[in-house]
């Protein structure tokens, strides 16, 4: 071979070690000088090949893609690169999983509902439930039949009776995070909002009692913000070593610590449980009821003949819930202080349909602009630019390509922001989905909880967010507290870009917003 290098090689390396991100991590891309620009100058693109293509006859591009960590910062303009070079048709791309292979958009109808694929399987493929303390992780990769049953069932059972319960705790959160100011005051409202909906989602987890359990509320935020960055963190490296190198980052030892003070709180409120039906049983009398989500544990798992561990199963619930929420209430609340004339036209809808109905079941479902302006926020800016599959068996897709068990494929969210589909797609309409509403045949088609292939926000098909119809509910809720009882503006020249790693985005943690206390059309604290 004389001096050249044997594309083998390079194959070999990426294959054993799943290189990239190793030498991502090595080289980072701060210290090589180079940055996402460095794309547009390329005569070629970076880190992405079609099926038939094989890298190593030509690994230049490829291996630059991987080295640069292009596809972690600009996942993005990758992605719609791509979709140009290849259109309708599947492609491969490197990312932090490895190798992918990315399906657009418009085949998503046809593998949505294919049992062979998962979404809860990428996570055991990523090894970060691996590390202690990342158990709860784990349990989603292997065991989160649980979880999904529970979301599925009993929340959304419960829905028409914990509005009142997620407005008593909204009240309870906006007074202890933002007090009755009349001045203007400067706030960082990531903190806010992650406390709202922490308080909000305990309620219906484990009841009132932990719901104001400070040391509850602590574990639950830290230990779902900690997940996320050390999965940002671990995915830096190759799959391989990251069961290895979790203490190496600070966030990872604090999740190992707050899985382990979650057990000291949950355990005893389980034991208390106990004894009180062993009591009531004991008198003759039937056992209580428990019914939040620590009850329905209990009650599905014993029709499942499966044993859970508690507090996996709380903290699954929270890494799933509380981030996710959080994050959209964020962007929806940022979108309308852009929006102030739309703001307003929400809070007038608010307050009409809370003084007919109060918190009625039908409350919630009728604030059709509120529901058309979050669905518009989530479909400019889904938390996912591409949903995810492992591939649990050997799979052929209608156009031929076969995908083999133990890969991956990713499903392109284009179509939410393709101008074939939605007219102006760059632009942030709140009345978007309300008056598809009223166009014939489209009416639940619009809704905020309906997935199909143009808007997939909570996915789409067999593993479509289960949570969503309690999502909807919460993000409502919280909107109807924030809005009556607050006027809010940007703070000035504070940064409101999302952030990008990967295919994962997310409203941007340092934005900081003014507010002040206004004068409500009505007292929401006492429907
Ligand atoms: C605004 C809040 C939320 C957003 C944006 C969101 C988004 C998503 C997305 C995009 C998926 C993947 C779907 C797919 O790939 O087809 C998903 C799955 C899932 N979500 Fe949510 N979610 C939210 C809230 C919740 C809540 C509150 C719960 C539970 C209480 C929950 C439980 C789940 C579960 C269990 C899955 C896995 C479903 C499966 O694999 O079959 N989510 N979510």
């Amino acid at each position: 071979m004389g001096n050249s290098v044997c594309p083998l090689n390079y194959k070999w390396l990426v294959k054993t070690f799943m290189l990239p991100n190793a030498v991502t991590h090595v080289l980072s891309s701060e210290i090589l000088f180079l940055n996402a620009d460095m794309n547009e100058t390329l005569p070629f693109p970076l880190s992405f090949l079609s099926l038939e293509e094989d890298w190593s006859a030509n690994p230049v591009p490829y291996l630059l893609g991987i080295v640069l960590d292009e596809y972690r910062k600009s996942a993005k303009t990758m992605l719609q690169d791509a979709r140009k070079q290849y259109p309708n048709r599947p492609y491969r791309m490197t990312t932090e999983f490895g190798e992918v292979v990315m399906l657009q958009s418009e085949l998503f109808d046809e593998v949505r509902n294919n049992p062979n694929l998962s979404f809860f399987g990428t996570v055991a493929q990523e090894r970060i439930g691996e590390i202690p303390g990342f158990e709860p992780v784990a349990a989603i990769g292997h065991d989160g039949d649980l979880v999904k049953i529970i979301a599925r069932k009993q929340l959304t059972k419960a829905l028409s009776q914990v509005s009142t319960p997620l407005s008593e705790e909204a009240a309870d959160a906006v007074l202890i995070n933002l007090g009755e100011p009349t001045e203007w005051r400067e706030i960082a409202i990531t903190p806010v909002l992650l406390d709202l909906t922490a308080r909000m989602s305990s309620r219906v987890f484990l009841g009132e009692e932990l719901a104001k359990d400070e040391e509850w509320l602590k574990i639950t935020k830290t230990y779902t913000v900690d997940v996320t960055k050390g999965i940002i963190q671990l995915s830096r490296y190759p799959v391989n070593l990251r069961p290895y190198i979790g203490w190496l980052f600070p966030e990872c030892r604090r999740v190992r610590e707050y899985y382990t003070r979650g057990r000291n709180v949950i355990e005893p409120v389980m034991r208390k449980r106990e004894e009180m039906t062993r009591a009531a049983l004991a008198a003759g009398k039937p056992a209580p009821v428990f019914n939040d989500a620590l009850g329905w544990m209990v009650q599905e798992s014993k029709e499942l003949g499966k044993e859970y561990d508690v507090v996996t199963f709380q903290l699954i619930l929270s890494v799933v819930a509380i981030n996710t929420t959080t994050d959209l209430l964020q962007s929806v609340l940022i979108d309308l202080i852009q929006h102030p004339d739309t703001m307003q036209a929400v809070r007038d809808e608010m307050v009409h349909v809370l003084k007919q109905d109060g918190w009625k079941k039908s409350a919630l479902y009728n604030m059709k602009l509120l529901d058309s302006v979050i669905k518009e926020t989530q479909r400019i800016r889904p938390i996912f630019m591409a949903m995810r599959r492992s591939v649990e068996a050997d799979t052929v897709l209608s156009d031929g390509t076969v995908v083999k068990k133990g890969s991956r494929i990713h499903i392109d969210t284009h179509r939410m922001v393709d101008p074939h589909v939605y007219e102006s797609p760059e632009e942030w309409k709140g009345n978007r989905f309300l008056e598809m509403r009223s166009q014939p045949g489209k009416e639940n088609l619009a809704q905020l909880v309906t997935t199909n292939v143009d808007h997939f926000g909570f996915g789409h098909g067999l593993h479509a967010c289960p949570g969503r119809f309690f999502a909807a509910n919460e993000l409502k809720i919280s909107l109807c507290h924030l809005l009556i009882k607050y006027d809010w503006e940007l703070a000035p020249e504070t940064d409101t870009n999302v952030m990008r790693v990967g295919f994962s985005q997310r409203a941007n943690p340092t934005t900081k917003v003014l507010f002040r206390k206004r004068t409500a059309e009505l007292d929401i604290d006492s429907i």
